[in-house]
């Protein structure tokens, strides 16, 4: 089997870090803060291009990527809460803590 290429390896990263829309999404949820967080997004696309400089990449290329993957990772969230506003009956009850799905996501995004 060939190793995967960088196509393959972006993919499965992106499906990787839109699986942890659910428990964002039910953080939120439970706390009520909104999906949308522009000082987390502006934090994370400072990360990538810090990351993207050091292995010689263009950062706004990267930023680039990574604000497509934001906005995915959104349009989820945005989905299931409507889903539970509708169903509420289907809204989670499980309460993930947001401090620690964050660092999880961080390593998908960054992947380290
Ligand atoms: C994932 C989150 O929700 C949104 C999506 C973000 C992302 O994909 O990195 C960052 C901030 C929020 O606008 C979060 O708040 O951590």
């Amino acid at each position: 089997v060939a190793p995967p290429s960088g196509l393959d390896a972006l993919v499965g990263l992106s499906a990787e870090r839109l699986a942890t829309a659910e428990a964002v999404a039910a953080a939120k949820w439970h706390t009520g803060a909104p999906v949308e967080d522009p000082a987390r997004e502006e934090a994370v696309l400072e990360s990538a291009r810090e990351q993207a400089a050091r292995s010689a990449t263009d950062p706004e290329r990267a930023a680039t990527v990574v604000r497509d993957q934001i906005e995915a990772h959104k349009t989820v969230q945005h989905a299931l809460h409507a889903r539970w506003t509708v169903l509420p009956g289907r809204a989670p009850a499980e309460e993930p803590d947001l401090g620690e799905v964050r660092p999880a996501l961080d390593r998908i995004t960054l992947d380290r």
